[in-house]
């Protein structure tokens, strides 16, 4: 594994590099291209995960990637619970919360007075807090470091696909590196190469979507202040007036500021460091800040048609775009790589058919959809696109004032929460449920112990279909493969606080059966073996 070589935090500077290596792959004369299962193109937040996860479940993994460095710049900085847990699950969830700023309180201020604030995990009883911040590049390089755990993981640096062939069994790669070209073939590729995916176009997949005129200008700045670790957004506030702004804090007194710029504004003179200061100075008071990134944004909610091209799995922003607002992005592309892996895993294993796959576009494509819905709205709200809509805005941010419902359509961005998915491989509710998360859901967490949570009960000896029971004193005939966390009874754990029980809606005896993701795919207030296991192969896309 190359080792990391700390660069100087400048503006725009990369905040570790890597080194170049010859791969024994380019050495084959006359033996023709070496062949590998799973070949992920793109070493960010998506690709890396994409690749711890399968490595984990043994599977060999080359990921390549056309840069040598990490942290050309931050750019997301919002982690959600959801993903710190499936961090947790590929083993670096502490390091990230470590070295994170915890926040869960979010305030929309219109002008210079607060309109009202919100919680976004009021109740106690998660392991996880809603959110982290935590430069893009500190997550980077904690998944780098972990990856140097993972033998499976063949991690090469300055290796730039240049062209691609689809195969029957695969495909057939080109990659540019500085010795010069080299050829492999791969049963599957999957691009995690981000919004400008060389792969997208070498595919000819169409991406479309909305291109929004409005200009953001984003910032990184570090000064000591003494903000509350809290998300600021505000609407027309005194030092910007008639558009918006965001705030955040992030680890080492580094700060995030999103300002709205006019569509017309002229973007080589709105990134001068000393006109961004000035914009800056206005917001704070003071200028007593330096810059460690600027950048200028329009921003696009658009997605590919397909996830799947043949034998090209596209995750993350090579396969759908939001704008930066409810930090859908980065959450949204680790959705992507959980979801996709224990199924690609599967499907090389010949558990179960290449078929599975489609449910990964079939879910995904619906999450890209909630989030590129919420995004817009979210966009045309801060950015008004008709004198109508701006009028409407002007009276939603009135009536805001004074009624809850008026605070409800006030929209400075909705953050990030798992989706919630019709799927083929989810089997309806048989019993009559009054809570608890509903097949196609996402998992909830709840104590199980003094520090404990079911979060670490379900990820303990690795992540696969798992059989969540409470105890009513009979056994449940588990089916094999299937892992058994059972609340209660004999040797089951303990459920200290009743929230277990509680969250799932569950009384003795009922039983979820929980995907590899986390996914609830099915349950039962009264489980049989043959349910379960007729659950079991509609999850695994055996029906
Ligand atoms: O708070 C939000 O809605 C998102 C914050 C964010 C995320 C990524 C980039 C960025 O400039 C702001």
């Amino acid at each position: 594994m190359a080792q990391a070589k700390p660069l100087q935090g400048k503006t725009h500077q990369a905040k570790a590099q890597f080194g170049y290596r010859r791969h024994a792959d380019q050495d084959r004369a006359g033996q023709g291209p070496a062949e590998h299962p799973v070949v992920v193109v793109g070493a960010g937040p998506v690709g890396l995960s994409l690749a711890i996860d399968l490595a984990q479940r043994g599977q060999r993994v080359v990921l390549l990637d056309d840069a040598d460095r990490i942290g050309e710049g931050s750019r997301a900085i919002c982690f959600s619970k959801r993903s710190l847990e499936y961090w947790d699950r590929l083993g670096v969830g502490d390091r990230m919360v470590a070295k994170g700023v915890v926040w869960s309180v979010g305030r929309i201020f219109h002008g210079d007075s607060l309109l009202y604030q919100f919680n976004l995990l009021p109740e106690d009883g998660h392991k996880r807090p809603a959110f982290i911040n935590l430069q893009q590049y500190y997550a980077e390089a904690y998944l780098v470091d972990r990856i140097s755990d993972l033998p499976e993981i063949d991690l090469r640096w300055r290796n730039k696909v240049t062209a691609l062939e689809q195969r029957n069994d695969g495909v057939a790669l080109t990659i540019e590196t500085p010795d010069g070209a080299y050829r492999l073939h791969a049963q599957y590729v999957i691009a995690c190469d981000g919004a400008r995916s060389s792969l997208r176009q070498m595919v000819g997949a169409e991406f479309a979507g909305q291109v929004f005129e409005d200009q953001f200008l984003i910032a990184d700045v570090k000064m000591t202040a003494e903000f509350p670790t809290e998300r600021w957004f505000w609407f027309d506030p005194p030092f910007h007036a008639g558009r918006s702004a965001l705030l955040h804090r992030q680890p080492d007194d580094v700060w995030r500021i999103d300002l709205q710029l006019n569509r017309y504004a002229d973007p080589v003179v709105e990134k001068k460091p000393e006109n961004v200061r000035s914009r800056i100075a206005r917001m704070l008071g003071h200028d007593k800040f330096e810059f460690e990134w600027i950048s200028l944004y329009k921003f696009q909610c658009r997605r590919m048609d397909r996830f799947i091209h043949g034998r090209v799995i596209f995750a993350g922003d090579s396969a759908h775009q939001v704008s930066p607002f409810g930090a859908r992005g980065a959450n949204s592309g680790l959705e992507d790589a959980e979801n996709l892996s224990w199924k690609l895993d599967r499907v090389l294993r010949g558990t179960s058919p290449a078929s599975l796959l489609e449910s990964y576009h079939a879910e995904r494509s619906m999450a890209a959809d909630e989030n590129i819905r919420e995004s817009t709205r979210s966009t045309d709200f801060m950015a008004p696109n008709s004198h109508q809509e701006a009028r409407l805005r002007k009276a939603v941010l009135s009536l805001a004032k004074e009624t809850e419902f008026g605070k409800r359509m006030v929209n400075g961005g909705r953050l990030s929460v798992p989706c919630s998915y019709d799927s083929p491989l989810s089997s309806p509710d048989a019993d009559v449920w009054g809570g608890g998360p509903s097949p196609g859901c996402s998992m909830l967490d709840a104590p199980v112990a003094e520090q404990a949570y079911l979060t670490d009960a379900f990820r303990k000896g690795g992540t696969d279909f798992t059989l969540l029971s409470f105890s009513n004193g009979a056994a449940i005939d588990v089916p094999d493969g299937v892992k058994d966390v059972r609340i209660g009874g004999e040797g089951g754990l303990a459920d200290p606080s009743g929230l277990v029980a509680k969250r799932y809606d569950a009384a003795p005896g009922a039983a979820y059966l929980l995907r590899p993701d986390g996914y609830v795919a099915a349950r039962f207030r009264h489980p049989t073996r043959a349910a379960i296991a007729a659950a079991l192969s509609q999850a695994q896309g055996l029906n």
